[in-house]
């Protein structure tokens, strides 16, 4: 197992590297600085290339966040989970939605390991509002639901949440400053928001107090993403939270 060096990285910043092949994924963790953003391999990435992507970023010096977003019966995810700590990734996910039986066998299977990555309950999807969740029979406003869901994952005892930087006021009042905030739909001014429905800028992330800002193709999609990178790190590097 290869994992990451730990170097001590003060951004924030989580790029979604969502390409088809481990060539495109590289090609561009190649143009990124790992002491100034982490990776995200997510399903599209994972499904082509398997574990060996991994590898191949913690080679590079990038800390990753492996986002299969499990959610199945409690023992499959949990068994799921432990598999991910054992490929040394930095921060793993399941769907809070899965319920507290199934984040409590998942806290505790990797209570079995040596290497734990954070443990991580999504919320609500950030491409979802409020008629969406009428939809699958939810007649509340997206941030009701995010709070009964990160209610229930600090229950569970796992490190955080994803949301989107919009109810993280709300969440740290709830559960704390130790309680931890990852929120995609982050979008530069200007650039376009794509199927994302619950956004805000980074400034606006970093003022509401987010831990870790997930950019996907904000970054990857640009002609300069190690620009886009650093300029966002630039906009938010001297304020306060
Ligand atoms: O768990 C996630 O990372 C996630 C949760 C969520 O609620 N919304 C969300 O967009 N994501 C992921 O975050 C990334 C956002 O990418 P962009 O919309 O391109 O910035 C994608 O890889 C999504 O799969």
């Amino acid at each position: 197992m290869t994992t990451s060096s730990s170097t001590t990285i003060k951004s924030p910043i989580v790029v979604a590297l969502d390409f088809p092949t481990a060539e495109q994924a590289l090609a561009m963790a190649d143009q990124l600085d790992p002491t100034l953003c982490r990776m995200k391999v997510g399903k599209e990435l994972y499904t082509a290339t398997g574990p060996m992507i991994l590898e191949q970023l913690h080679k590079r010096g990038f800390e990753v966040f492996l986002d299969l977003k499990f959610h199945d019966i409690p023992n499959t995810c949990a068994k799921a989970v432990g598999v991910a700590a054992d490929l040394g990734v930095w921060m793993v996910n399941v769907h809070a939605s899965g319920g507290e039986r199934m984040m409590v066998a998942a806290r505790e299977e990797l209570e079995k390991k040596s290497h734990k990555p954070l443990l991580i309950g999504v919320t609500v999807l950030t491409s979802m509002e409020r008629s969406d969740l009428a939809g699958i029979g939810l007649d509340i406003d997206p941030i009701q639901q995010v709070e009964r869901l990160a209610r229930l994952t600090e229950k569970s005892g796992l490190d955080g949440v994803v949301c989107s930087a919009q109810e993280v006021k709300l969440i740290r009042d709830i559960c704390g400053k130790e309680f931890l905030t990852v929120t995609p739909g982050i979008r530069p001014e200007g650039s376009d928001i794509g199927d994302q429905k619950r956004v805000m800028t980074p400034r606006q992330a970093k003022e509401a107090g987010v831990d870790y800002m997930v950019i996907g193709r904000p970054i990857t999609q640009n002609y300069d993403p190690s620009g886009v990178c650093l300029l966002t790190i630039q906009s938010i590097e001297f304020m306060r939270n």
